[in-house]
């Protein structure tokens, strides 16, 4: 299993960009909030420890995991972040409502991410048991928490040059290929 070859905990503080500027919104699954509690104080540690000053970390708190792709699109349109982590435990029982969750969720997510400019990073964990959970939010294999924390820090990064670079956005032709113009389009003045 990949998760036992990585410890999700693990990063290396000279390949992460300056984050003391970025502000981060954090969505939180109040189900199993054992496991949920974890893996937010993962994600919180790991961005104060990147300089993330606190005051520029904003958390709400959501019902369920499938909740979190409202409470993330609400947190989109109201806040000013430059990403948002979206924490949630699903956990197999008895019935198949597991696989709606989890693909409810994912797909809400990725919706979200191909449809606004702001990184929204999958911290949702999606396991057959609460000892799987208990193992990625600060036990054995380390916290998703943290992981997701330093995917948020990246992306945010990555959105930020991107928007300082020249617009790459060239027309399509018809065929489907791009158009490459002979000069980068000038940035309008806003
Ligand atoms: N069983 C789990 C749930 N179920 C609740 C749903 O996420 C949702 O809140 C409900 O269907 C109302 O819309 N949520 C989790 O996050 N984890 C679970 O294991
Ligand atoms: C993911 C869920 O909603 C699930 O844990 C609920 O449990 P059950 O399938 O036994 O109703």
């Amino acid at each position: 299993m990949a998760t036992q070859n990585k410890n999700l905990s693990e990063y290396d503080k000279n390949t992460i960009p300056n984050a003391k500027d970025f502000r981060f919104g954090i969505v939180v699954s109040e189900w199993n909030e054992t496991v949920t509690e974890g893996l937010y104080n993962g994600a919180f540690d790991a961005l104060t420890d990147c300089e993330v000053p606190a005051h520029q970390i904003i958390r709400w708190n959501v019902p369920g995991s499938f909740e979190l792709v409202y409470g993330a699109k609400k947190m989109l349109q109201t806040q000013n972040v430059d990403a948002v982590i979206v924490i949630g435990c699903v956990i197999q029982g008895e019935t198949k409502h597991f696989d709606f969750v989890c693909e409810g969720v994912t797909q809400g997510i990725k919706d979200l991410n191909v449809q606004t400019d702001i990184p929204v990073i999958f911290c949702v964990l999606t396991d057959n048991n609460m000892q799987q959970s208990i193992d990625r939010s600060g036990g054995i294999h380390g916290n998703k928490g943290t992981e997701a924390a330093i995917a948020a820090i990246k992306m945010a990064y990555i959105r930020q040059q991107a928007s300082m670079s020249h617009p790459f956005n060239q027309p399509l032709l018809s065929s489907g290929a791009l158009q490459i113009e002979d000069k980068p389009r000038e940035i309008e003045n806003e």
